[in-house]
């Protein structure tokens, strides 16, 4: 039975019926019997004659079915049979033949993952074999996810969709080609989930059915006047609005102009939009100019004094990878954000200076009146045994002329009384020596202790020191910040969070250094796969956090999944060893004004559910 119900079916679902249907009636499922069925599910009466149009169609999806038959047959011993039959049938235009094939493919594709899963949980003995399994399984999962795909959805959609989507299509074949040559599907299956992604996505047949069939695509005015509302709301938004942080009045105009862009219906209306969009420009060019003028020459002047500072410090290695963070900071591109934080960063050596300084200071002065009150002490212990030899020469000589007991006792009396004051004398100066050098050892324990200080704090700052990434502080630093533009703009903002899978396991498989490797490989895989406006940081040991702004939850989403798919291309490697670094994530987008400690909570519960209901996955917070 057919079917008919245009105002509620999308063309998706009609060419899934229409699929349906096929295959259950045994029609040879040629475009033609394909169209036919098609209108009729849908309701559709044919007014105008686009069989030219329709041929086109048919002969690129054969191409396409050509293709993919092709591809198969440079396969393995199997898949290359099946791929000869259909080519065969593609050839031969014997479409139940080909279909049959590929239903084959599909069922000999199904039992294949079910007897890889079994062995990736059997697979223990190794880690290597664990990567292995689980490149395999991801790699046929990907495989069957793209068949089903073009099966159920894509092929019967494109005998009747745009002729663009074709084209993609086509482009898609060749690519299915190389992929199966070198068995990496994630490109490709990702290119086909979005094409799906587009053909679910077409504009619905007019209800009516007079004049339009389900292949047409032609653009309204309104269709028109929303795309060109999107881009120019979001390019004044992020692109200008971006630029202009600095700028608060600009700023303001230009966030006035993006709503008035996003209200706006009608051609008139973004006439009026126009003339205020050449005065915004010229203003900001004005501006532009100005301050640019004066970033550089700022800059020059801070280029100069970070030199200066670089060559005061001597051997203070704390000081000088601050100055060499600060200058690689300034490097290059410098933006409103990169000036802040070289700001910040200088601001913090000043301060850490400064401390350091007046300790130091303090200490050498404790030193200092140590080493004048010693020095005071000798003389007088000087002067005393000075005295005292003088006193031995006067009573020696006294001896010498004068021999009489009285005269001997008197002297040696005399002698008792000096060599008791000189030994007294003695026993304070050592007292002294004994006490000056307690006192100088603990004045060298205090500065090594600044020391030690001073490097704790070093890992206060922004950085994280192993990887790169920002840590802790810093993430709440930047996090605050788009909260806060969040909320002024009204713009989405997701935080993610990610917890390696298994950590533990490659610490204790190869080595603490190496998981440390490890950590840098992940950071710098996730730096080349966002955005540069997105952020990341070392929220912990294994933990990592993203900020993603201007994004929806289900962007933020498909972000980490990408994420998930580099990291099955970039293989970590510990010596020969290919390791394959997987992760749990919890994505939250922030409610308007929610705190930022709620936020965090939200995304980290998601992400323990990802690891509770079999890791390396991504959970969205509610
Ligand atoms: N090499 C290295 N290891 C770290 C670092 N910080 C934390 N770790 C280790 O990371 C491991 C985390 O282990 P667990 O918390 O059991 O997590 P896991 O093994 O990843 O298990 P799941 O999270 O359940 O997948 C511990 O062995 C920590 O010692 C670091 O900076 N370097």
């Amino acid at each position: 039975m057919v079917t008919s119900n245009p105002s509620k079916q999308s063309p998706a679902d009609v060419a899934r019926e229409t699929f349906r249907q096929l295959s259950t009636t045994r029609t040879q499922p040629t475009p033609e019997a394909y169209k036919k069925l098609y209108n009729e599910i849908a309701g559709i009466t044919e007014p105008i004659d686009n069989s030219a149009q329709l041929q086109k169609n048919n002969e690129e999806l054969e191409k396409i079915l050509l293709n993919l038959a092709v591809s198969l047959t440079l396969e393995s011993h199997e898949y290359a049979d099946i791929g000869q039959r259909l080519t065969v049938a593609a050839e031969q235009h014997k479409w139940a033949d080909y279909l049959r094939g590929l239903n084959e493919f599909t069922e000999k594709v199904f039992s294949q993952i079910k007897n890889i899963q079994p062995q990736a949980s059997a697979a223990t003995a190794s880690s290597k074999q664990v990567v292995l399994a689980a490149e395999d399984s991801i790699q046929t999962s990907i495989l069957k996810d793209l068949l089903t795909r073009t099966l159920a959805l894509a092929l019967p959609s494109l005998l009747t969709t745009a002729p663009e989507l074709s084209q993609e299509s086509d482009a898609l074949a060749q690519l299915l080609k190389k992929a199966v040559a070198e068995k990496d599907f994630a490109d490709i299956g990702a290119r086909l989930k979005n094409l799906c992604f587009k053909i679910e996505h077409l504009p619905a047949p007019a209800p009516s059915g007079a004049a339009e069939t389900p292949i047409s695509m032609s653009l309204t005015d309104d269709m028109l006047i929303g795309m060109l509302s999107k881009l120019l709301s979001q390019t004044l938004g992020m692109a200008v609005g971006a630029l202009l942080q600095n700028e608060p009045k600009l700023l303001a105009a230009t966030d006035t102009l993006v709503e008035e862009v996003k209200a706006a219906k009608s051609l008139s209306e973004f006439q009026r939009i126009e003339t205020r969009l050449k005065d915004l420009c010229y203003k900001i060019t004005l501006k532009g100019d100005d301050s640019s003028e004066q970033l550089q020459l700022l800059l020059s002047l801070f280029k100069l004094l970070l030199e200066n500072v670089s060559s005061l410090l001597d051997d203070d290695n704390w000081l000088h990878g601050q100055v060499v963070v600060i200058q690689e900071l300034i490097v290059g591109e410098i933006d409103h954000r990169a000036l802040l934080e070289a700001t910040k960063s200088l601001k913090e050596v000043i301060y850490k200076q400064g401390v350091l300084k007046d300790s130091i200071d303090q200490n050498k002065i404790s030193v200092k009146q140590l080493m004048n009150l010693f020095v005071d002490r000798l003389s007088v212990f000087a002067n005393t045994t000075g005295e005292y030899h003088e006193k031995i020469t006067a009573y020696s000589s006294k001896i010498t002329h004068n021999t009489s007991p009285e005269v001997i006792n008197e002297v040696l009396d005399s002698l008792l009384v000096d060599t008791l004051h000189v030994q007294s004398e003695a026993r304070q100066s050592h007292q002294l020596m004994v006490n000056a050098q307690q006192e100088v050892l603990d004045a060298q324990t205090r500065i090594s202790e600044l020391e030690k200080k001073l490097a704790d704090m070093s890992e206060q700052v922004q950085k994280d020191q192993l990887t790169g990434s920002l840590n802790r502080r810093g993430l709440d630093e930047i996090l605050e910040r788009e909260a806060a533009r969040a909320d002024r703009r009204n713009i989405q903002l997701c935080f993610g969070m990610l917890d390696i899978d298994n950590f533990k396991k490659i610490n204790d498989t190869f080595g603490h250094i190496t998981g440390d490797g490890a950590l840098v490989h992940l950071v710098n895989i996730i730096k080349k796969t966002l955005r540069s406006m997105d952020v990341v940081a070392r929220y912990g040991g294994e933990e990592f956090a993203i900020i993603m702004p201007e994004t929806t939850l289900k962007d933020a989403a498909e972000t980490l999944v990408r994420l998930q798919r580099e990291l099955t291309k970039h293989f970590f490697m510990a010596g020969n060893e290919q390791i394959l670094i997987t992760f749990s994530a919890g994505v939250a987008e922030r409610h308007p004004l929610e705190g930022l400690e709620t936020l965090i909570k939200r995304a980290d519960k998601a992400m323990y559910e990802a690891k509770n209901t079999g890791k390396n996955r991504v959970i969205t917070a509610t």
